[in-house]
């Protein structure tokens, strides 16, 4: 990295050196991962903002490397941006949303630096005025369990992951994507990190905790050690016949 103000870490004390060498400076963390295309993009917009706001320091943390630091910030896909003034967090973008990114970023440049003590009850959140104006009624269990369900049997083999087959948003759905393509099985997908909903729903549905989740005939199977394992004893083939 080029930039004085770009820097990538390597453990979880050199990050905290970073962060506590000034507690007034606002630091964007870009979380990524080599595999994932998303990222090399961003990667290269957080090398433009680098040089545009050189009073913010910019910290390129490898997610699955730095799993530490990753866990500390719920990173729970990639890329992950994370804005802080000194410890304190001040935003979170999640995606490759360039425009998002940048304005996160330039609204904290605009905003006098304060009293980080005083910011800490301000919520990064978005304003929820879309929550606020939305008057479409709840979806009910039962709806949400039937469109779950329909997901589950759109095709024969369904991949519920975060991300997509050409941008997956975790280790684990990229490499039960790799799998599957291995093995030109063809799936279909549901991302999941786009619809909270489904995201939980499926948990309990399916009593599985965690993504991906693959499903042939409308039937939960596993997630990637599970697929992993039946695609070496050959069930994987037998499920698919
Ligand atoms: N060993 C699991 C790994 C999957 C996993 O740990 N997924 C996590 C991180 S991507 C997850 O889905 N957490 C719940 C969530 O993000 O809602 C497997 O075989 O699939």
């Amino acid at each position: 990295m080029s930039s004085s103000n770009l820097h990538d870490v390597s453990n979880p004390s050199h990050f905290q050196k970073l962060l506590s060498e000034d507690l007034n400076r606002v630091s964007v963390l870009n979380f990524w991962a080599q595999w994932a295309e998303p990222c090399q993009q961003m990667n290269a917009v957080i090398v433009e903002l680098a040089k545009k706001y050189p009073s913010i320091l910019f910290i390129q943390i490898d997610a699955e490397t730095q799993e530490d630091i990753s866990e500390s910030f719920d990173i729970e896909a990639v890329p992950t941006f994370i804005i802080l003034r000194g410890h304190t967090l001040l935003g979170r973008v999640s995606g490759a949303d360039a425009p998002a990114l940048t304005n996160a970023i330039a609204k904290q440049v605009s905003t006098p630096s304060v009293n980080p003590q005083s910011q800490t009850n301000q919520a990064p959140s978005k304003l929820s005025l879309a929550t606020v104006l939305n008057d479409e009624p709840e979806e009910t269990q039962e709806q949400l369990d039937d469109r779950m369900r329909k997901i589950m049997n759109q095709s024969k083999v369904v991949l519920f992951m975060k991300g997509n087959p050409d941008a997956p948003r975790c280790g684990f759905s990229n490499k039960t994507v790799a799998l599957l393509r291995d093995r030109n099985i063809d799936f279909s997908h549901f991302d999941i990190l786009s619809d909270e909903k489904v995201r939980q729903g499926l948990k309990v549905l399916n009593n599985w905790p965690t993504f991906p989740q693959l499903i042939i005939n409308g039937e939960f199977v596993g997630g990637l050690d599970i697929v992993k394992e039946m695609a070496e004893n050959g069930e994987l083939d037998e499920a698919l016949a």
